[in-house]
């Protein structure tokens, strides 16, 4: 029996005899009241696909915990789909939850003192919000994701939420008539879980096992397989294990442990975001995780994977090759990873890694046969980003790497997708979307409309774009996020007008707007940061406070 709970704070003693008597009401024994009081976070609701099936997950983890000798209680985290909120309003409101997440599960975990916690994510905020929750709290904490959507069928080949965004763009251009793309609607998505190529949500939950928050399998295990429910026991067991041991997330999440994860994303070919999401869960941790650190792991790390959107593999085909320790495998081959470090096994990586062979070196290169000598992400500065910004070099294709073209400028995501259906787009264009950074937008949202209209029209091998919002993981071309200082900060990206000219280079890592500096300094004399006056209630407090997207937009620096 665990002695010291944090939970007798609230519970032991004859002051603690109300608490109790409200405990009772919840139809607690006293024997569970004796026990670690473990709290399970479950982001499950009914409108995230990838959380639709969180309450299974969270029935499995408290037989876990309860096999184990925990008390299990359930408390909510909120969710929000990025595919549904896509393309509108509602995308201003999905950065924006991750602090929410992670400031309720602070208050929820604080408020009832509890002993440890079981995180249950699945989709693109609620893993980075829940990490952040984690090492605030530093409680013992070990997470269960709801595992991955199967692929979809279209004509017989494996499809995901990349090809139906960019069957849109087919569609405007021609490419593909009505019934088809009702096809890929009925066809594209045939299960729960979170979308099923290296989107931001797999990319995530995969770097959990990584940073050593969760079990073997945890980014990969389809959500409708069995396993995924013998994994979510697992965890609940292990999470006694971690109590008993006093092993606590900033025992796990070491400066090592995110040098091993950013060396991991750039195998994987993880989402962009993993460049807003890392930096801010480090943060919390109190590691510094700036964007020079990604290039320089970038530039010696191999990309081995190409999931959707850089390649037909989807998360089934990487879980059946092995998954993400099969890749670690790899990597530790290289000398690229500290395997030293503690994960929630109670063990090392180096133990954890044992008998997790690469199965499928058609899914997991070999490193000799790497699609490239460097990582996926690559980090671009230069007048136009003096603070960075980010582009999934993995799936740019080849002839868009170094790219000069005239500005075509647009100040919000709607007035840039009604121009590119609109036909106002030419080959050699560099789109430009501004007013869409964490505190513009407000919310940065992710561009994927656009990138995929670009894609399904065909222009991605003609047309860059440039933007301070971000992009889904699903987004695959010369698209260039995180732009920073972002636009309503006074970043020359605000200055930039139609016909500019503007130079790509990802392999130099260089971005410049090729105006003179005399002309820069008379705009900004002359035009004026366009802030937007009508927003309202929490959106207006988070542009108030959220940082820049460099800094990871975090709101607590
Ligand atoms: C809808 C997606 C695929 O989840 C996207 O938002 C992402 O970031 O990958
Ligand atoms: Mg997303």
């Amino acid at each position: 029996m665990v002695s010291d709970m944090k939970s007798d704070n609230m519970k032991t003693g004859q002051e603690k005899a109300p608490q109790r008597s409200l405990l009772h009401a919840l139809g607690m024994t006293e024997e569970e009241m004796r026990r670690p009081l473990v709290g399970i976070v479950s982001s499950w609701n009914e409108i995230v696909p990838g959380h639709m099936n969180l309450d299974k997950i969270t029935d499995a983890v408290k037989m876990g915990v309860a096999m184990a000798g925990g008390t299990p209680v359930v408390f909510p985290a909120i969710a929000v789909c990025d595919g549904i909120a896509m393309g509108h309003e509602g995308m201003k409101y999905s950065l924006v939850t991750r602090d929410l997440i992670a400031d309720s599960t602070e208050a929820m975990a604080l408020a009832h003192a509890f002993d440890a916690l079981v995180m249950v994510p699945n989709c693109d905020k609620n893993v980075p919000g829940l990490l952040m929750a984690a090492a605030r709290l530093n409680l013992p904490t070990i997470f269960v994701s709801g595992g991955p959507m199967l692929a979809g069928r279209i004509d017989g080949h494996k499809t995901s939420l990349s090809s139906m965004f960019e069957a849109v763009g087919k569609y405007k251009a021609g490419k593909i008539d009505e019934t088809k793309l009702k096809e890929y609607e009925l066809n594209t998505c045939p299960s729960c879980g979170s979308c099923s190529g290296m989107y931001t949500a797999n990319s995530h939950n995969c770097l959990t096992e990584v940073l050593g928050m969760g079990l073997a399998g945890n980014g990969t295990i389809p959500a409708v397989y069995s396993s995924r429910i013998e994994l979510a026991k697992h965890a609940g067991m292990q999470i006694m294990d971690l109590i008993e041991k006093d092993i606590r997330p900033l025992d796990i999440m070491t400066e090592a442990a995110f040098r091993n994860a950013l060396t991991a994303d750039m195998a994987l070919g993880c989402s962009t975001n993993s460049m807003l999401h890392l930096p801010a869960i480090a943060h919390e941790c109190g590691v510094d995780i700036n964007l020079d650190l990604a290039n320089e792991i970038s530039a010696v790390t191999p990309n081995l994977c190409h999931l959707a959107p850089a390649g037909p593999t989807y998360m089934e085909d990487l879980n059946a090759a092995g998954g993400v320790y099969a890749v670690l495998n790899e990597l530790d081959q290289l000398g690229l990873l500290d395997t030293s470090v503690m994960t929630v096994t109670g063990k090392t990586m180096k133990e954890n890694l044992q008998g997790h062979e690469n199965l499928n070196p058609e899914v997991i290169r070999k490193p000799e046969n790497a699609y490239s000598k460097t990582g996926g992400i690559a980090v671009l500065r230069g007048n136009l980003a003096p603070d960075g910004c980010v582009v999934k070099q993995s799936a740019v294709a080849p002839e868009m790497l170094v790219h000069e073209g005239p500005a075509k400028v647009f100040d919000s995501e709607e007035e840039a997708i009604a121009g590119i259906f609109g036909g106002k787009i030419e080959a050699g264009d560099v789109i430009v979307i501004r007013y869409e950074g964490p505190a513009g937008g407000p919310g940065m949202r992710e561009m994927l409309s656009p990138t995929s209209a670009i894609a399904g029209m065909g222009l991605d091998k003609e047309v860059a774009l440039i933007t301070d919002g971000r992009f889904s993981g699903a987004t695959r071309g010369a698209s260039i996020g995180h732009v920073s200082p972002e636009a309503v900060h006074g970043g020359l990206i605000a200055y930039v007008k139609d016909g500019d000219r503007i130079a790509i280079d990802i392999p130099n890592h260089t971005i410049e707007l090729l105006v003179p500096e005399a002309e820069i300094e008379q705009r900004k004399q002359e035009m004026p940061i366009k802030k937007k006056e009508n927003v309202k209630g929490y959106l207006k407090r988070y542009a108030s406070m959220v940082s820049s997207a460099d800094k990871g937009a975090v709101i607590n620096r």
